[in-house]
């Protein structure tokens, strides 16, 4: 009994980080804290057999598919990878594939390739052309993403002289580590929470429902496995690669055939060194069984090829001394703690800074200034303290490291409600937050001001030539004669990227705003939705709840934003400087826009990629099942358990007359 509760535990704690990490792109432990627990939970079922369970997390792929895409079955399931932490367990499962081939399985030749830590993709190319791109979702289905895999440049639409049948190429879509850093930089001038690697980064940027995103993030992508395919076309692994890079299909340049284990574990040792020189991340080694016929007969388990192994490099950690806890002070005023280190080199770079996240975190980790701690860089990410490994000798140790006054402005620090856990500065106009949104304002994923970063702003803030965004737009080319560094060209550089930015689309000016709860997406949504900043400015409540996407949280942030008097004026300079505030090239429909839409059954005078794309392309979504949120469910021949479903939920349901009206398709 003790041993079923443990194990069911262990799986409800398991699911809720897969949700965090699959579903969210937010994890909340590392990813060997993730894998310790599944393997606590592997021992255990091991153990004890009869607790088995089909949907246990030791024997499923992945996540389930998320919401807002439409979903494919994958021809061929796509699988996982087995884990080896030490060389002891590669020998372990050399001699398992001994063992499994028999006689021919003394003598096996691997291909050994980099692991890179990004997103399975499976691409499927027919006739030659790229027809759909999927994510691996839960193995067996996978969220259809292919309008975002159609911007990624690195990925060919047409096969060079490759076959004419259906073949399925499989591969890891990924970001470069300057990329990642980049978008979390602009993240954090954004306060929005940074993704913890670049693999969480990815799939966070291939989920959003705008291709434009996905093509400004810059993907990358080789290729690694094969899916469905005709017999005969490959006879090993690296007979795979070399013919699909023929084909204009890019593939890694590092893999290498080894004819034994003892080569195979030379290139692990060799790149666990020479990690930090790729300048994207890898996490191991993935070592595979060469030839297809002996894969064929090795097989699978529910999870993971027999004939693969992933070796995992051990995590980035490293130990050194906090001199002092220190104070920043971000956009909304609120206070963030972060630790000055004495340099260390971590994983290749020297870190000089940490963060403590929050003020509750200090006292978690029980930590003070001059105790030695451990760091962890997961990915590129800012390093965190892991935990204190020696406290300091010396010093009297603070009782707390709230300050009393704001570090940048001396203002009052407050605790808005005892349930959260941030401090914030009070006063608005505090230079540290002023600089914080005008920075965020100017960063590239909003109003994309070419030449104004931080040291620019931070002097325009000090020299009080700016205090609110307007401003920006009434400086004159002499203005930024004052500035350090600035001559005559840069002067007017800056002059003419401030002009250009007037014309960005207004879901950038909404990001920009800095709105509470308004993210990138939720701009493109909003903007999508109206149109015009006027409209969107006289939306009430209802009608902003009324929009899929839309949540209380977003709605009464936005509703709040727009009736208050210092936005209206705000809103009147930006008329008044020209600026643009519309979004362009969506013809948005009032009868679509912000509506969830689900197909059932097959439609007659449309695909359902079409149908899909008429509702996307005018502001509504399209889900894979039927919910309370579902606007409306459109009903073909011979429909499914959708229907049943709509009608037991009183959803509204159109047949494919009603919604080509609807969509203006039918006059
Ligand atoms: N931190 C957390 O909370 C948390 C939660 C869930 C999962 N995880 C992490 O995710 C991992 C499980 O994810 P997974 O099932 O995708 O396994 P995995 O990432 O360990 O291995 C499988 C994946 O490796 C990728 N890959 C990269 N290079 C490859 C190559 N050359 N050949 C084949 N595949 C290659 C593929 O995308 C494949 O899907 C675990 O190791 C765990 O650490 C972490
Ligand atoms: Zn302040």
């Amino acid at each position: 009994m003790e041993a079923k509760k443990e194990i069911e535990k262990l799986r409800r704690e398991i699911r809720h980080h897969e949700y965090q990490y699959y579903v969210l792109d937010q994890p909340e432990i590392s990813d060997k804290e993730y894998d310790d627990l599944l393997k606590k939970l592997g021992d255990l079922e091991a153990k004890h057999p009869q607790w088995a369970a089909p949907d246990s997390p030791t024997r499923r792929v992945g996540g389930e598919p998320v919401a807002g895409f439409a979903t494919v079955r994958h021809r061929r399931k796509m699988y996982s990878l087995d884990n080896a932490y030490t060389f002891d367990e590669i020998m372990e499962w050399r001699q398992r594939v001994a063992k499994a081939l028999g006689a021919a399985g003394t003598k096996v030749e691997f291909l050994a390739e980099l692991k890179i830590d990004g997103v399975s993709v499976n691409l499927t190319y027919e006739n030659g052309a790229l027809a759909i791109g999927a994510l691996r979702g839960d193995g067996e289905t996978g969220e259809d993403v292919t309008s975002n895999i159609k911007t990624i440049r690195a990925i060919p639409l047409v096969l060079m002289d490759g076959p004419k049948s259906l073949i399925e190429v499989r591969g890891e879509a990924f970001m470069s580590r300057k990329d990642f850093l980049d978008m979390n930089s602009e993240r954090k001038d954004s306060e929005l929470p940074l993704f913890a690697n670049p693999r969480n980064a990815t799939a966070g940027t291939l989920k959003t429902l705008d291709p434009k995103v996905v093509s400004r993030r810059r993907l990358l992508f080789y290729a690694h496995s094969l899916g469905d395919c005709a017999p005969g076309i490959f006879v090993s692994q690296k007979d795979f690669i070399d013919k699909v890079r023929s084909w204009g299909v890019p593939v890694n340049p590092q893999s290498r055939v080894c004819a034994d284990i003892e080569e195979v574990m030379d290139f692990c040792r060799t790149w666990q060194e020479k990690r930090n020189t790729l300048d994207y991340e890898i996490d191991g080694i993935v070592i595979k069984v060469n030839a297809l016929d002996q894969q064929q007969r090795l097989g699978e388990t529910l999870k993971s090829p027999r004939w693969a192994m992933a070796y995992k490099f051990p995590a980035q950690q490293a130990t050194t001394k906090i001199r002092r806890i220190a104070v920043s002070v971000g956009r909304t005023g609120v206070l963030t703690p972060v630790a000055e280190l004495e340099p260390v080199a971590c994983a290749g770079v020297t870190i000089s800074n940490a963060t403590l996240h929050n003020f509750d975190e200090i006292v978690r980790l029980g930590v003070h200034e001059g105790d030695r701690v451990l760091l962890e860089r997961a990915g590129d990410v800012i390093p965190k303290v892991v935990k204190v490994v020696a406290q300091a000798h010396t010093g009297a140790k603070k009782s707390s490291y709230v300050p009393v006054k704001c570090p940048s402005c001396g203002a009052a620090v407050i605790k808005e409600k005892e349930e959260e856990v941030a401090y914030r500065c009070v006063n608005p106009l505090c230079p540290a937050q002023v600089e914080r949104r005008l920075i965020h304002f100017a960063s590239r994923a909003a109003m994309d001001i070419e030449g104004m970063g931080e040291a620019v702003v931070q002097q325009l803030v000090r020299q009080k030539l700016v205090r609110d965004f307007s401003d920006i737009y009434h400086l004159a080319k002499n203005d930024f004669l004052k500035l350090e560094l600035f001559k005559e060209k840069k002067a007017q550089n800056l002059y003419e990227g401030i002009q250009q930015s007037k014309g960005r689309p207004l879901s950038r000016l909404l990001f920009g705003l800095g709105i509470r709860h308004v993210g990138e997406k939720a701009a493109e949504v909003l903007a999508r939705t109206f149109g015009t900043v006027d409209r969107l400015a006289e939306a009430t409540l209802d009608d902003l709840l009324n929009i899929h996407e839309v949540g209380e949280a977003i709605a009464s942030s936005v509703h709040d934003f727009f009736h208050r008097k210092e936005t209206s004026i705000l809103i009147g300079k930006f008329r008044h400087a020209g600026l643009n505030m519309k979004e362009p090239g969506r013809q948005v429909s009032a009868a679509l826009a912000g509506k969830a839409f689900v197909f059932t059954g097959e439609l007659k005078h449309l695909t359902r990629r079409a149908a899909e794309e008429l509702v996307t392309s005018r502001g509504g979504t399209v889900t894979s099942s039927v919910s309370k949120k579902t606007s409306f469910v459109v009903v073909g021949e011979n429909p499914g358990s959708k229907y049943d479903q709509a009608r037991k939920l009183n959803v509204s349901i159109l047949d494919e007359e009603a919604f080509r009206h609807m969509t203006g398709e039918k006059r």
